[in-house]
């Protein structure tokens, strides 16, 4: 077995424990499932009785408490929201090795080393609901006490459920604009561009399968080799044809501007969490 090898086995057998069971905790669980991990090493911690049992139900992980969670787990992950991280941190008792993984927007990981026991190695992650099809997007940020074995244990756990991006701490907040909440302003073109074939006088169901095979065709070209986007987008731009006259009409509706609007709102609003936790 070669180290590599090794390596990943060891992290496959991890213990994984993650507290809160809501949107990105169940789709983190129901990657790491569908990706082959055994759901008997994976733990959910929800303050919602019924919602853990239906997340456990689902996924067939096991629904526990904090206490337990962390007293047999190789890796906590956090995935409430950013309001309960302090007090879901501060009942995670000192005494067992683990390294703490935490998907909550903003909280940067001088706060979440504060709140846990001291020593604890963290790593700052910003993942996207894509993980749930194996298609996230994460990106890491090494605490003070994370070393490389710590980020190499993150990275393993995540790239189960996606790819993955080592970017400093100072780049979170701007990475959480594209990446984190990225894929609702894709939905929200869908929609968008549904409610306007529907208005064309298409059937809602036609109209619903033509948008979302063209993102995801769209999305299957711009994940290819060598490609870009402003030669794909010319590529299907013919001189004096149908297109050039759609992207006329968006740009003078200042679409590029909205983007650029709505993605620094989003860093500022990541930015303004982390200056209420001390970031
Ligand atoms: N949704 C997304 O696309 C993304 C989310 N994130 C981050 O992930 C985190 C979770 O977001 P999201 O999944 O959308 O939120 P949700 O509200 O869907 O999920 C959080 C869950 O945790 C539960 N919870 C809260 N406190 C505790 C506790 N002390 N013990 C156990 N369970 C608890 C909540 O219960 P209750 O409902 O009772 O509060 C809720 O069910 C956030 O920090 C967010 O910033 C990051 C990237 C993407
Ligand atoms: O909207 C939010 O705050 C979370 C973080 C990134 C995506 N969803």
């Amino acid at each position: 077995m070669t180290t590599e090898t090794q390596r990943s086995a060891a992290r496959s057998s991890d213990t994984v424990a993650v507290l809160g069971g809501g949107r990105i905790g169940e789709a983190l669980l129901g990657g790491l499932v569908a990706a082959g991990r055994d759901a008997g090493s994976l733990l959910v911690v929800e303050r919602d009785a019924d919602r853990a049992a239906e997340v456990s139900g689902r996924l067939g992980v096991t629904a526990t408490d904090v206490a337990d969670a962390a007293g047999r787990a190789d890796v906590l992950v956090v995935a409430v929201k950013p309001q309960d991280v302090q007090g879901v941190l501060e009942s995670v008792p000192a005494g067992r090795e683990r390294v703490v993984v935490s998907l909550a927007a903003g909280i940067p990981t001088i706060a979440l080393e504060r709140w846990l026991p001291t020593g604890t190695p963290v790593v700052r992650v910003m993942p996207n609901t894509p993980m749930l099809v194996g298609r996230a997007m994460c990106v890491l940020s090494a605490g003070a006490h994370a070393d490389d074995a710590a980020m190499d244990t993150a990275e393993g756990l995540l790239r189960s459920v996606g790819r993955t991006v080592r970017v400093p701490e100072s780049q979170q907040d701007a990475a959480t604009a594209l990446s984190g909440s990225g894929p609702a302003y894709l939905f929200l073109v869908a929609e968008a561009m549904i409610e306007a074939g529907v208005a064309l006088g298409l059937p809602r169901p036609t109209a619903t399968e033509l948008v979302t095979a063209t993102v995801d065709g769209a999305g299957g070209l711009l994940t290819g080799p060598g490609n870009h986007p402003s030669l794909l987008r010319e590529a299907v731009t013919s001189p004096g044809g149908t297109t050039a006259q759609a992207l006329r009409v968006l740009e003078a509706h200042g679409l590029r501007a909205a983007f650029a609007d709505a993605v620094e709102a989003c860093r500022d609003r990541s930015q303004a969490l982390g200056a209420t936790y001390g970031g």
